[in-house]
């Protein structure tokens, strides 16, 4: 089989078959693995820490380096991985620069829920950190697989996003939607509201007030959700809409928050944003904006637009509004 017959190719640039091809293979290798389980050598295992000071599992270097031996001869020149502390030539004469989250999620592995694979991909440039540490609305494609009941590829080339799904019958990943667009009015957000104390103000405020629901200044109730797998919220949220916060806080090592920028939040950043949505490092749009470090992180803020500019609005409020009870925050009383 060649690369691209694992995925239905008519709506894929013809240059970025053989890289897409080759990601949807190697995520039609993982999902049998991961769906084995525990039928396999302990995916879960902890084998050290990477270059960022993460935690590594095994599955996290199996997928790592099963991306980077696919990915070579497709015409990808550098590869930088959120499991190697530098980028990687795979083709001196390739086109792209890719970035990846090669296992995303990767405390969901031992106990069955959702996790994925997160790419981008830029035209190359010679310099290897310069072709990534540059304006993220420069990339030409962005998407992640998730790994769940159902092997699913979101991808866009710039033209709104794109749905696959892995058919169990014959592995093949076969479109199911195109042109997906975020519904708006979802009543749900997700954070990890055990860092609560650590937040800031305006963060503080904007949950304070989803959590007042129909007594508060929102005059509705919503529900929460935190899976810890990026691609399972965004996968959510892109289905049924809604709105995701991984903020700054003042833990040590926290004050750009803990998403990566190249290989997490700038495709999903784009991926959102082609599904009509809005991602935001809190205030400002995410795309536009660079890394500065190929590791470097962000604080994100992604979904129905309209849930995303009113977070932002949180940090225009004046202080003795965002510092206030939600009872007596007056601007946002309907
Ligand atoms: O454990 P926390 O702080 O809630 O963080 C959860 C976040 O960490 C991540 O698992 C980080 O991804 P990795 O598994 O690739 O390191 C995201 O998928 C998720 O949104
Ligand atoms: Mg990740
Ligand atoms: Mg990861």
């Amino acid at each position: 089989m060649t690369e691209t017959s694992y995925i239905e190719t008519e709506h894929i640039p013809v240059a970025l078959r053989p890289v897409i091809g080759a990601l949807c293979r190697i995520g039609s290798e993982l999902s049998v693995q991961i769906a084995r389980g525990p039928l396999e050598e302990r995916l879960g295992a902890e084998l050290g820490s990477n270059a960022d000071g993460d935690t590594q599992k095994a599955l996290d270097v199996i997928a790592d380096k099963a991306f980077a031996r696919a990915l070579t001869g497709t015409g990808v020149r550098h590869y930088a991985s959120e499991e190697r502390e530098t980028v990687q030539e795979l083709d001196p004469s390739g086109r792209y620069a890719l970035a990846i989250d090669p296992l995303d999620g990767s405390s969901n592995i031992d106990v069955n829920v959702s996790i994925g694979t997160i790419f981008s991909i830029f035209e190359a440039k010679d310099g290897a950190e310069d072709s990534f540490l540059r304006d993220t609305d420069e990339q030409i494609a962005a998407g992640y697989l998730i790994y769940g009941p159902q092997t699913t590829l979101m991808v866009t080339f710039g033209d709104g996003v794109l749905q696959y799904v892995r058919d169990p019958l014959d592995g093949m990943f076969k479109l199911a939607a195109e042109r997906l667009t975020i519904p708006a009015g979802a009543n749900e957000f997700a954070i990890n509201a055990s860092n609560y104390r650590h937040w800031s103000k305006p963060i503080r405020a904007y949950i304070d007030d989803c959590l007042a629901g129909k007594e508060g200044p929102r005059d509705k109730n919503f529900n929460m959700r935190w899976v810890a797998s990026l691609v399972a919220e965004t996968h959510r949220i892109l289905t049924r809409g809604g709105i995701f916060l991984y903020p700054s806080d003042n833990r040590p090592g926290y004050e750009h928050g803990r998403l990566r920028m190249v290989y997490e939040c700038a495709p999903i950043a784009m991926l959102v944003e082609q599904a009509g949505g809005q991602a935001t490092s809190g205030c400002d749009r995410l795309l536009g904006q660079r890394a500065d470090t190929l590791h470097a992180r962000t604080p994100l803020v992604f979904g129905s637009g309209e849930k995303v500019s009113r977070v932002c609005a949180y940090h225009d409020l004046p202080e003795e509004e965002v510092s206030a009870l939600f009872g007596n925050r007056g601007l946002f009383r309907a």
